[in-house]
């Protein structure tokens, strides 16, 4: 039988979340500098934590049916982090094709997501990706989201429109309007 350290669980789990929202702060600070925006502009726009998730999945082996184990999207968010093991399925789009995320142990994905997509008027894209079901094994995986608070208003910030003569791509909208979107959407 497997003895279940609950107290044990929970505390690594909240130190690997707490440590998953720095490394946030941390790759978000670097997209701010590659996207020529003011030091520090993206960290004090996204300074409330409380929408960050992180989430644990179990895929299981392929069977002649099904052979995706996560469906072709994009993520909501801002940036997400993956851990994914050894057994690997994580794919990602680049000009049509689906190039295999080879798992590198220790190593952490990091995904670009719509919101940054919106923030910078398409500059940077929001990665397309999905996870094909493993050939006889289970894939596990950690993902962490590293989001926006709900309220936040989006908008395509006005360094990639008006300063450089471009139109918004989007109109402004607060976060949640459009996560609520696409729950709605992946419940179809
Ligand atoms: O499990 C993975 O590797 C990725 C999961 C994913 O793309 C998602 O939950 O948005
Ligand atoms: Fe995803």
């Amino acid at each position: 039988m497997v003895k279940i350290d609950g107290i044990r669980i929970r505390k690594v789990t909240e130190e690997f979340f707490t440590e998953l929202a720095k490394v946030g702060q941390l790759v978000e600070g670097i997209l701010n500098d590659c996207l020529g925006l003011p030091a520090g502009f993206l960290k004090e726009y996204n300074n409330d934590r409380s929408w960050d998730v992180m989430l644990v999945f179990r895929y299981y082996p392929a069977t002649k049916a099904d052979t995706i184990g996560a469906y072709e999207h994009q993520d909501v968010n801002n940036i997400t982090f993956v851990f994914q093991d050894d057994v690997g399925g994580l794919e990602v789009q680049k000009d049509g094709e689906w190039i295999r995320v080879t798992p590198i142990e220790g190593a952490l994905v990091a995904n670009v997501g719509d919101m940054i997509q919106a923030l910078s008027n398409n500059k940077f894209k929001s990665g397309v990706h999905r996870v094909v079901s493993p050939e006889g094994a289970s894939r596990h995986s950690i993902a962490f989201f590293y989001h926006l608070e709900g309220e936040k208003w989006v908008e395509p910030l006005s360094h990639f429109t008006e300063e450089i003569g471009d139109k918004p791509k989007y109109r402004g909208f607060p976060y949640k309007e459009y996560y609520a979107l696409r729950l709605a959407w992946t419940k179809d």
